[in-house]
């Protein structure tokens, strides 16, 4: 059995952060492990309260994992400081394994998940040391600076972003203005790309949809697929997880993390390469 490690935030409604990401690992069939970097009050209309947990015992969970078991992936989330991410970098950097950085600012309902003098800490610490960082449109923008309207700015700040030593670059289309289809980027380091095309599915249930993304990819990566598989695959399951949304609570509900096994072979996601 394969061991994939999460260290986020819990979300007490369930459908993002720590919660989402080892309802994922369970899905996929690796053991799911977790470190825990905030406790967050949120259902699906919002966040209410933030309590972040102190670095040195982000350090001490993750210690923890690490004397005792042989971890095949690890991927981050919610991460709140500056203090936390470059406890998280330092530890990470000394193990090779592969590292998915989601780096989650901003809520659905526009509270914050990241100090504002973090940000700094995830360009200058993590991501020299990850494998992967999945932005969606407006953290790539906050993570260079530079405002995303058309493809050209894609790559631009996807070469930005690869500039930092992380070595493939996944920009998200959720939030881009295209009403027909989500379409992902990504950029490899050696310069190879390609995008990822599914229908878009009109729902207001997409809480968490970033967090069991880069969850699976985890997963899949964990369990030894190739990094263009496990990306592919990953985006049939938040695909599916979107299409047969569970319509829970009374704002933006969860997704659900049962559809891949049920449905995936019916999820084709088309491919461009570039
Ligand atoms: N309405 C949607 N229909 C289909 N796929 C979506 C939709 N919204 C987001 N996605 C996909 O979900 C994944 C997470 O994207 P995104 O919502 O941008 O992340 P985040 O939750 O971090 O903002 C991406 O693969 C994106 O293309
Ligand atoms: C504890 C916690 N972590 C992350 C998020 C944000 O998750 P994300 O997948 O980006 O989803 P939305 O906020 O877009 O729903 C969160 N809300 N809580």
């Amino acid at each position: 059995m394969q061991v994939v490690t999460t260290i986020a935030g819990s979300d007490s409604g369930g459908g993002a952060g720590i919660q989402a990401d080892l309802k994922t690992f369970q899905e996929l069939k690796v053991f799911g492990t977790s470190v825990i970097t905030a406790l967050t009050a949120q259902n699906t209309l919002g966040v209410s309260g933030v309590m972040p947990i102190e670095a040195s015992f982000v350090e001490q969970q993750l210690q923890a994992l690490l004397e005792d078991f042989s971890i095949s992936a690890v991927k981050t989330g919610m991460l709140f400081s500056s203090a936390i991410i470059q406890t998280v970098a330092q530890m990470t950097a000394n193990t090779k394994v592969p590292l998915i950085v989601d780096p989650v600012m901003i809520a659905k309902g526009g509270e914050s998940l990241l100090r504002q003098d973090a940000i700094d800490a995830i360009i200058n610490h993590l991501l020299p040391v990850a494998t992967i960082v999945t932005p969606n449109i407006p953290e790539a923008e906050t993570l260079t600076g530079k405002e995303i309207n058309t493809l050209a700015d894609i790559k631009e700040v996807a070469k930005l972003l690869l500039q930092t030593g992380v070595q493939c670059v996944i920009i998200k289309g959720g939030h881009l203005a295209d009403r027909n289809f989500a379409i992902d980027y990504i950029f490899f380091k050696n310069g190879q790309s390609f995008s990822m095309q599914t229908p878009r599915i009109a729902s207001k249930n997409t809480h968490g949809t970033g967090c069991t993304f880069s969850a699976a990819i985890t997963a899949f990566l964990g369990s030894g697929l190739p990094i263009k598989e496990a990306i592919i695959e990953a985006k049939k399951f938040i695909q599916l997880a979107i299409t047969y949304d569970l319509a829970l609570g009374n704002g933006h509900g969860p997704t659900n993390h049962f559809a891949y096994q049920n449905y995936k072979e019916t999820c084709e996601v088309i491919i461009h390469e570039s």
